[in-house]
């Protein structure tokens, strides 16, 4: 059975159309990457993966199981779509403490062990509203990671990072699919998905073509 299917699969916006009869499948242990110019769609498609938008026709599985019907939403995703609304005034820490007791399934020491390993300081006292656009990005990765989630959907993840960072994360990303993750990405960078992509998808005339 295939982690995610999307099947035959329409969706626009009040008559502009976004993917026509669009059909993906996704399989455990692979890093997926979707490209296309500005608004063609990579961000929808994510959002329709995950249950945040319905599709106009077609359907989604997820690990068998049809979205919008059996579940509303994937358990077991780490996301990254547009940039999550931080509360300004706590600490990184504390943010993800927030975001960590919604479902009560790591402790502190995860959290602290996973913002080491995006490059961000757990004891730091500075608010996240200072923090720097970088820094805010690898928030959003360090609350996509710390659940240790099988299939992360990655929008963008290596916006805003500097060279180092990109290194790091890059390594990051390829020892999550030795686990077995399975991670879904997308990248203007054309080396990211080059060097991490099992597969890529381009959408291109409302369709998603493999390259
Ligand atoms: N909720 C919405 N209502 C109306 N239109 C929407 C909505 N969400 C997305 N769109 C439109 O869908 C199109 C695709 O947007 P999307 O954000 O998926 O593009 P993208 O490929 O991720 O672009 P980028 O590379 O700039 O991030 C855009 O024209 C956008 O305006």
């Amino acid at each position: 059975m295939s982690l995610i299917e999307v099947r035959n699969v329409q969706k626009s916006y009040k008559g502009l159309t976004i993917f026509q009869d669009i059909d993906l499948t996704i399989e455990k242990g692979k890093i997926y990457g979707i490209v296309g110019p500005n608004g063609s769609g990579k961000s929808v498609l994510f959002k329709l993966i995950c249950g945040f938008v319905r599709p106009d026709h077609g359907e989604i599985l997820i690990g068998g199981e049809y979205l919008h019907k059996d579940i509303t939403f994937p358990k077991n995703f780490g996301i990254i779509i547009d940039r999550p609304g931080y509360l300004g005034n706590k600490t990184g820490f504390g943010n993800l403490k927030s975001l960590a007791m919604i479902q009560n399934k790591i402790d502190d020491e995860q959290i602290i062990k996973t913002m080491n390993l995006v490059g961000l300081q757990p004891t730091a006292e500075q608010k996240v509203r200072k923090y720097s656009l970088g820094m805010k990005q690898k928030l959003a990765l360090a609350q996509a990671f710390m659940e240790n989630q099988e299939v992360l959907i990655l929008d963008e993840p290596f916006n805003a990072l500097d060279f180092e960072s990109v290194e790091k994360l890059r390594s990051l990303l390829l020892n999550f699919k030795k686990e077995g993750k399975t991670i879904i990405m997308t990248s203007h960078n054309q080396e990211d998905i080059d060097l991490l992509c099992d597969e890529v998808y381009r959408i291109n005339k409302f369709k998603l073509e493999e390259l």
